[in-house]
């Protein structure tokens, strides 16, 4: 055996090695969650995550790779996201509720934590027809844009693990209830009309708000929708005076304790 045959066995080795060392690690994630599940500890612990950076910085401080496997640890956190992800929830998560619930905000926490894809409904209609909200609901109407959002329901029943940030008004439609249902739990987000009104006074982008952006205008629309989103509702997390970590805490603890 020549040198260059033996680097490459050596590598093999490294390589083999490597590949326990990471089915081992995804075992001790897995390990970790049954933990936290049984002594009832939340699952999202961001400090632990930091303190796991400083730890490798550390490590890697003077060596001539750092850079590169830095990169390579960034991967390994992302991925042992996913597997809690997938361990977590094996459906969608479909986030709905009124204007300024939190729906957003917290589909990108739960990306960040749980490294889940995000399908922001508005957003990706606005992208797919090249036209603001307000601009689809001035030229098309709305029964146009509650279509577009029925075929989006549908279409992203394919896939998984994905959290769904809908539109405020996508619930009001039986059967968009009944295509979310079908690969997703629902969770709405509740918020009084006061917290409402102070997440959305100063934006002009929700047509629907239009002429009644004040606390009354906003607590009678909500009446007027309350039944319909409780009905569609897996679980309801309420938001008012909490922030995005224990908003996302008690969603997770719901979702993964409750027999829905
Ligand atoms: N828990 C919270 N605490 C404080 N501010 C919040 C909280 N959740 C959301 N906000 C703020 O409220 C505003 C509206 O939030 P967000 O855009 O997430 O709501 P939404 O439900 O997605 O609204 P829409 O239905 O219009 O899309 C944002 O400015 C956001 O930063
Ligand atoms: O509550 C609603 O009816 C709406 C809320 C927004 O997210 C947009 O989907 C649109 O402005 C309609
Ligand atoms: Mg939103």
């Amino acid at each position: 055996m020549n040198d260059l045959e033996l680097y490459r066995e050596q590598l093999a080795l490294c390589d083999d090695k490597i590949i326990d060392a990471l089915v081992e690690r995804n075992s001790i994630i897995e390990k970790i969650m049954a933990y936290k599940e049984e002594y009832g500890m939340s699952i999202i612990q961001p400090k632990q995550e930091e303190k796991q950076e400083r730890q490798l910085e550390i490590k890697l401080d003077g060596n001539k790779y750092s850079e590169e496997i830095e990169d390579v640890f960034r991967r390994i956190r992302r991925n042992s996201k996913r597997i809690q992800a997938r361990k977590l929830f094996d459906y969608n998560i479909v986030l709905i509720g009124f204007m300024g619930a939190g729906k957003s905000t917290i589909s990108d926490y739960l990306s960040t934590v749980f490294d889940m894809e995000i399908v922001e409904m508005d957003q990706l209609i606005a992208d797919r027809e090249e036209m603001s909200i307000p601009d689809i609901f001035a030229t098309y109407g709305e029964e146009y844009f509650r279509n577009l959002e029925t075929n989006l329901l549908i279409e992203m029943q394919d896939k998984k693990n994905v959290v769904i940030s809908c539109g405020g008004g996508v619930a009001m439609r039986e059967r968009n209830v009944e295509e979310m249902k079908k690969n997703g739990k629902v969770v709405l987000l509740t918020a009084s009309p006061e917290t409402i009104y102070e997440r959305v006074k100063d934006n002009n982008d929700r047509p629907v708000l239009q002429g009644r952006k004040n606390v009354a205008g906003i607590s009678e629309l909500m009446e007027q929708r309350r039944e319909k989103y409780e009905a569609a509702a897996d679980i309801v997390v309420n938001t008012d005076d909490k922030d995005v970590l224990t908003i996302c805490e008690e969603l997770v603890q719901k979702l993964t304790r409750a027999e829905i």
